[in-house]
């Protein structure tokens, strides 16, 4: 299993992080993109591209639907099919529609989704949500990847509702993603909710691009983890954590 780095990154910049500012921009670079003018304009001042990505967030995703259901239309057409038989003519629509809900977690930041369900505890004892489902999307294949999600955090004096873990989950892996990218940016959110003594993160995934294509591997997956302070320190807190998850 690899380990991740104890320190979380830098906050992103909120305001480059806005979905109001930069929204028509965006949609102007998916048309370009569609006609195969160029690179987006609008993810150059988003967050994308810094540390783990915490805070992207493509703005007005909506409005990204005609251009992605024209897309489709041209995926259609160019793999032989006629997109105007009756089967396919809402086809691109749901498509584009479908692919938007896959990546729903670029449209949710950790703030709006945490709600401020953050508690004063006097609690300093390990707390796991195991077995959390997780679907989310292989950027290198865009075909889906699934499976589940454990998290423990040892909490100093401030807890996290047990529901917003698995919020969590949903924000990192509605998105365009490799496991261990989303295992990481797992842990380094429930570190930036209630700076726990260490946060533990292990995901099992089974990924469709080895299964249905390339290599076939039915029955392979994919296991990675993300440990951070005490559970990366004290290799006692980190068994105990893995116990915890292995056991029925
Ligand atoms: N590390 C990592 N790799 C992934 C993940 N999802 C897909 N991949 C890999 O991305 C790699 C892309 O390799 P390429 O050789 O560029 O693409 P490819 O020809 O489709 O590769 P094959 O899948 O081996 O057929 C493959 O080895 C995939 O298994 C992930 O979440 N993490």
């Amino acid at each position: 299993m690899k380990e991740a780095p104890a320190t979380a990154p830098p906050p992103a910049d909120a305001t480059t992080a806005s979905g109001a500012t930069n929204g028509s921009a965006h949609a102007n670079g998916a048309a370009k993109i569609a006609n195969g003018e160029g690179p987006s304009k609008g993810h150059e001042r988003c967050t994308f591209h810094h540390d783990l990505e915490l805070d992207h967030r493509p703005p007005v995703r909506e409005a990204m639907l005609p251009d992605m259901a024209a897309a489709y239309g041209q995926l259609l057409a160019a793999l032989g099919e006629n997109p105007q038989r009756p089967g396919l003519l809402k086809t691109p629509e749901r498509a584009a529609k479908a692919m938007l809900f896959f990546t729903k977690g670029y449209d949710q930041s950790l703030e709006e989704v945490l709600n401020d369900a953050i508690f004063d505890e006097e609690h300093d004892e390990m707390v796991v949500v195991k077995d959390i489902e997780m679907f989310s999307m292989c950027e290198h294949h865009l075909v889906p990847f699934y499976g589940k999600v454990s998290i423990g955090y040892l909490p100093r004096n401030k807890i996290l509702g047990l529901s917003k873990l698995a919020r969590i989950v949903e924000i990192y892996s509605r998105r365009l993603q490799v496991q261990e990218r989303l295992t990481k940016q797992i842990a380094v959110a429930v570190t930036k909710a209630v700076q726990p003594a260490g946060v533990a993160v292990v995901v099992e995934g089974v990924h469709m691009c080895m299964v249905m294509r390339g290599v076939q591997k039915v029955n392979s997956k994919t296991v990675t983890s993300a440990m951070l302070g005490v559970f990366r320190d004290d290799p006692k807190t980190r068994e105990e954590f893995l116990n915890l998850v292995h056991s029925k």
